[in-house]
C-alpha cells in the first residue's frame, strides 16, 4: 500500500472553542498549503487571536482537530514547535531585553534548546563549536535582514521597528517550513510596512506563513489565501480578490446590509480607510 503526503501543512477541522458560555470559535476550518501566505482577518473579537493559538499549539480546542503534516500537533511549546519546523512571532515584541540581539536570535536558531534562553546563557549541555554555529547563523541572519549592525546592541535602545525585524530575524533563523506572524504591522510606518510586504513575499519562497493582520493594504499586498472571521465564525474565504469583493465581508466590517452594494452594481470594496458605522460595535477596519 502506498500513502501520500498530505498537500497541507496545517490544517484545521471543525475547530470550536469555548470560554465559559462564549463561543469564541465555532466549527472553524482552514488549510496551510507549503509556499503559501494565508491572512487571518476579521473584526475586533472576531477570534483570529484564539485561532492563532490554537494554531500555534498554545490553545487546545473544545473541540475539533489541528493537524501537523496529517499528525497531531507537536506540542505547545516553542521549542517542540521549532523542532517540527514552525516558528511564531508574538503581538509584543518577547525579546529578551536583558540580552543582546544577537543573543535573542541565537535563541530561535536553536531548536533543540530545550531550556530557550536558559540553556543558551549557562551553556548547559553544549558544545563550543555548535555555539560558535548557532552564532554564525544568527550573525547571518542579522546581515539577512540588514541589522547586523545591532549584534551587540541589547533590543530595548533600539528604535521600535529594528526591534521588530529582530523579532522577524528570530523566529526566521531557524528556517522554519511554516511561519506565523501575529500583527507584525503594528506599529510600523508605511515604509517599513512595504519592506516588510516585501519581506513576506520573500519568505514564501521558502516556507508557509499565516499572518493575522489588521492592515488590510498589506494583508491584500501579500496574501494568496484570506479567511474571514466574525463572532467565531468563517464568512468568507478566498483570494484577495475574492474578499474585498464579498458582500458579507463588508457587512461584518462596516454593518452595512449585504444587499446594499455600490448602486453602480460593481462589486462592493473593503476600504482601509473607512472606519466608522460599524453596525456590529466589533470596531473598525483597520
Ligand atoms: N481567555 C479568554 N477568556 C474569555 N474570553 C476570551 C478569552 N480570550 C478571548 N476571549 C473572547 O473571545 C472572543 C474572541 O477574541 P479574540 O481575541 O480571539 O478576537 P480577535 O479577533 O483576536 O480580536 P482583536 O482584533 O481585538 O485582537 C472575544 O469575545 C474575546 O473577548
Amino acid at each position: 500500500m502506498t500513502t501520500t503526503a498530505p498537500e497541507h501543512l496545517l490544517r484545521a477541522d471543525g475547530v470550536t472553542v469555548r470560554f465559559g458560555g462564549l463561543t469564541a470559535l465555532d466549527d472553524v476550518g482552514l488549510q496551510v498549503e507549503p509556499g503559501s501566505v494565508v491572512g487571518l482577518i476579521g473584526p475586533n473579537g472576531a477570534g483570529k487571536t484564539t485561532l492563532f493559538n490554537v494554531l500555534s499549539g498554545v490553545l487546545r480546542p473544545t473541540k475539533g482537530e489541528i493537524s501537523w503534516k496529517g499528525a497531531p500537533p507537536p506540542g505547545k511549546r516553542t521549542h517542540h514547535l521549532a523542532k517540527a519546523g514552525i516558528a511564531r512571532t508574538f503581538q509584543g515584541l518577547n525579546l529578551f531585553p536583558m540580552m543582546p540581539v544577537i543573543w535573542n536570535v541565537m535563541v530561535g536558531a536553536d531548536r533543540t534548546a530545550k531550556g530557550g534562553a536558559f540553556s543558551l546563557i549557562s551553556g548547559f549541555g553544549r558544545h563550543h563549536r555548535d555555539e560558535q554555529e548557532l552564532k554564525e547563523r544568527a550573525m547571518a541572519t542579522l546581515m539577512r535582514f540588514g541589522i547586523a549592525e545591532y549584534a551587540l546592541r541589547l533590543p530595548g535602545t533600539l528604535p521600535y521597528g529594528v526591534q521588530k525585524q529582530v523579532a522577524l530575524a528570530r523566529a526566521c533563523v531557524s528556517e522554519p517550513e511554516l511561519l506565523l506572524l501575529d500583527e507584525p504591522a503594528s506599529g510600523l510606518s508605511g515604509q517599513q510596512m512595504d519592506t516588510l510586504a516585501d519581506q513576506i513575499r520573500g519568505f514564501s519562497q521558502h516556507m508557509a506563513v499565516v499572518l493575522v493582520e489588521h492592515h488590510m493594504d498589506l494583508v491584500m499586498k501579500v496574501c494568496d489565501h484570506i479567511v474571514v472571521l466574525n463572532f467565531g465564525k468563517v464568512i468568507a474565504s478566498g483570494t484577495p480578490e475574492e474578499i474585498q469583493a464579498d458582500p458579507a465581508v463588508t457587512q461584518a466590517y462596516l454593518g452595512t446590509p449585504a444587499d446594499e452594494g455600490p448602486s453602480d452594481g460593481s462589486p462592493a470594496v473593503v476600504d482601509p480607510s473607512l472606519g466608522n458605522g460599524n453596525g456590529n460595535g466589533n470596531g473598525a477596519l483597520r
